[in-house]
């Protein structure tokens, strides 16, 4: 009696309460003294007045902006899972999960990566018989169909041998790259064959990529190569529904004879007079044709780059949702964004390690993780727009769907005809029901909409990374990834859906305020830009916009400045993050904000007047050995002219010049006013030029192919003289 009610998850408290509470206090005060000068000490009207009032404004922002982030930093949990106590007591009565993997487009995901990644979902240390696979092609691909089906094969010999030897990860691409030169385990003869086995295919996929061909007794071997003519474009084809692998068939076996799971493509009909809605149409779909397949009652969602890096990971998902006491109101189990393409010193701040580790740790506490796209197991009922009732309870032993009469044709027509493009029309599909449209963070608006439906969410972060993905490896690919997610979500905070506003009531004001951290990114670019500009140019102008060093009011903005980034940099060191690290990350902090978070501003703006529609770039997890091996050593890939460089090559020249002219008018003692008024500005604009010394090198230095082109360094110089002639300060 006493076992079967112990617990399937623990939850802890995060130490380091102290230090948090401390600084927490110590900023308020700093915070509330700066701003307290700064509405004090106005200077008179045509003394620089508009430029203090300017900073006055952007403190304010900064101000809030704190106090929001510090609403995921109260108090931090971590979930544990015990799946030991899961076998024992529901080991013959596990559930199905359904896994869902969107792919869009063949170039820039690559079908032999996005096979891996489906080939280390099937291979996961769960009942293959409850385990199903769908791929989602918005791509609409021969190429990525004929990988998956290349795939369908190789997966009896894959999984009897991750099963047979219990290895990780589960991803043959990962796997081989991992284990080259220590895998004893096995005799190296078996080893060498599943390995050429597995390069031989890779090979076969990647040379019919490249030739654009598919050898034509290759294509009599599957009906589903059928569906394909000449005619079809991505952007305007039928709707596909190929079941690769019936796991219901007694055909669908390994080389040791063990089940299989089902594998299904799908490429939903695309018309050009339809609107698509990206990922949240294709997941829409997949949820409909996965209906009439296996229907799971738990549905796995992945992009196709993420493999599965942690076999144990739909066990530990299971702990959360299975738990007697806690579960019933848990919605969906969220696992963090993690990349194995990080380099040492996180040269974009791609890795989100403080994220993953402070502020969504912080986010489950205040009632639940973001959904965040990738790496989260959900309840189908939630997904179809189930709202949480007291009574609620599911049925886990729900027997996995029976098959009556029906053949797989006869399914395979059933289901494609849930994937057209008029199937939605005048339903509540994309609203009410499944993932919402028309946000670029589909992910972000549909998580919020099943949490003020009272659902509860946790995080898991288990110490084998669950998912492993590809981080853009660019400065551009960064750049619009980041323009996309600042965008998507500020759209959400001027939406119906903001949070203070949709949320109230049904979710805490921590939950509330946390949305809003990733809500106001792009709100962040306008201050941001105005404190990298205007201060830099008081050093020229003469115009002293920070207390002198002497007076007691520097000390708060010293306090402030020096205690943020230094507890920032304690999370970043605690979350893993090397200090360069922290640094890069500093910079590219500054980087995103004026550019991304200002392109996300206006664009969102533009879609409020209506004169832009919503978009949806999706980022290339490829790129050319040039850029690869810049990106190995750490050095910033510009490359092409694009207005953000314009921007990011202004600012950075605009500082240099600042603080060079700044410096010469104090020595030749061209202002009458003593260096000491001026010392806080020129520390400002000195760590700004600090910050930008590889854009310097980039734009004057280096000679390799991702330099500045010379084109944006001549626009750059441009727009400082128009900056200088302009009387803004
Ligand atoms: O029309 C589309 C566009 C994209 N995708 C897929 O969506 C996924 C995410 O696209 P990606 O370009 O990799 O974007 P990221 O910025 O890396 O994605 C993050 O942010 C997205 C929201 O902006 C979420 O949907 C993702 O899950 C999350 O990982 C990929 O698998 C794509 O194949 C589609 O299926 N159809
Ligand atoms: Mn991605």
């Amino acid at each position: 009696m006493m076992e079967s009610r112990r617990r399937l998850f623990a939850t802890e408290k995060m130490g380091g309460r102290t230090v948090y509470w401390f600084q927490a206090v110590t900023m308020a005060v700093g915070i509330l003294l700066v701003l307290y000068y700064r509405a004090a000490h106005a200077p008179a009207a045509g003394q620089g007045r508009a430029a203090w009032v300017g900073m006055l404004a952007a403190e304010l922002c900064y101000a809030v902006y704190w106090v929001i982030t510090q609403s995921v930093r109260w108090c931090p949990i971590r979930r544990r899972t015990f799946k030991d106590r899961l076998a024992a007591r529901y080991e013959e009565n596990l559930p199905g999960v359904d896994t869902f993997v969107c792919t869009a487009d063949p170039h820039s995901e690559p079908p032999s990566l996005v096979i891996s990644t489906i080939l280390s979902i099937m291979a996961y240390n769960y009942p293959s018989e409850k385990i199903s696979v769908y791929l989602s092609d918005d791509g609409g691909s021969i190429f990525t169909f004929y990988a998956l089906w290349e795939a369908s094969i190789f997966a009896k010999k894959w999984l009897p041998f991750c099963k047979r030897y219990n290895i990780e990860p589960r991803s043959p691409a990962a796997y081989f790259l991992e284990s080259e030169g220590h895998h004893n385990q096995f005799t190296p003869k078996e080893w060498s064959l599943i390995k050429n086995l597995y390069e031989e295919m890779r090979e076969r996929i990647d040379t019919a990529v490249m030739s654009g061909k598919i050898p034509e007794e290759i294509k009599l071997k599957h009906k589903g190569f059928d569906e394909w003519n000449s005619e079809i474009t991505s952007k305007n084809h039928q709707p596909i529904v190929q079941i690769l692998i019936d796991g219901k068939s007694r055909n669908a076996v390994d080389d040791d004879g063990n089940v299989l799971p089902t594998l299904v493509y799908m490429a939903r009909e695309k018309r050009p007079q339809y609107h698509h809605n990206f990922k949240a149409g294709a997941l829409n779909a997949l949820i409909r044709v996965s209906s009439v397949i296996s229907d799971s009652p738990v549905i796995l969602n992945v992009d196709c780059d993420m493999y599965s890096n942690n076999s144990d990971s739909i066990r530990d998902a299971l702990c959360f949702f299975l738990d007697e006491e806690m579960g019933h109101n848990i919605g969906f189990v969220q696992y963090p964004q993690n990349y194995n393409n990080m380099t040492q010193n996180n040269i974009y701040g791609n890795s989100l390690n403080v994220i993953n580790h402070v502020e969504i740790s912080g986010l489950d506490s205040a009632g639940g993780s973001l959904y965040i796209g990738t790496g989260c197991f959900h309840r189908r009922e939630i997904l179809c727009g189930l709202k949480f009732s007291k009574g609620y309870k599911e049925d886990w032993s729900r027997r996995i769907k029976e098959r009556g009469q029906e053949n797989i044709n006869e399914i395979e027509e059933k289901a494609k005809s849930l994937a057209t493009c008029n199937y939605e029309l005048r339903t509540q599909w994309g609203d009410e029901i499944g993932v919402k449209y028309g946000y670029p963070v589909e992910d972000i608006i549909t998580g919020l909409a099943i949490h003020c439906r009272c659902w509860k969410s946790v995080y898991m972060n288990p110490e084998r990374p669950a998912f492993l993905g590809v981080a853009p490896s660019t400065l551009a690919q960064t750049l619009l990834q980041h323009k996309r997610w600042s965008e998507g979500n500020f759209t959400i905070f001027l939406s119906k859906y903001c949070t203070f506003l949709f949320g109230h009531g049904k979710i805490s004001l921590q939950l509330q305020m946390g949305y809003c951290i990733y809500g106001l990114w792009a709100a962040n670019s306008l201050p941001t830009l105005y404190y990298v500009m205007v201060p830099s140019l008081g050093l020229v102008k003469g115009n002293p916009l920070f207390p002198e060093i002497m007076s007691p009011w520097a000390i708060p903005f010293i306090y402030v400045f020096c205690m943020k980034n230094t507890y920032g940099l304690y999370e970043a060191l605690l979350s893993g993050d090397t200090l360069k690290g922290w640094w890069n990350g500093q910079r590219m902090w500054m980087i995103k904000r004026i550019t991304s978070y200002l392109y996300g501003l206006i664009d969102t703006i533009r879609k409020l007047l209506g004169v832009s529609k919503m978009s949806f770039a999706v980022t290339a997890k490829v790129s050319d050995d040039d850029e690869a091996k810049r990106y190995e050593q750490e050095i910033l890939e510009f490359g092409s002219s694009s207005p953000e460089y314009v921007i990011i090559a202004t600012v950075a020249l605009l500082n240099f010049i600042c603080l060079v002219g700044g410096l010469s008018k104090i020595m030749t003692g061209v202002w009458n006013m003593p260096w000491n008024v001026f010392l806080l500005q020129f520390i400002l604009c000195g760590m700004i030029v600090i910050a930008n010394i590889p854009i310097y090198e980039a734009m004057f230095l280096r000679k390799d192919k991702g330099r500045v082109p010379s084109s944006v360094t001549l626009a750059s110089v441009g727009f400082v003289v128009l900056v200088f002639l302009v009387p803004i300060v």
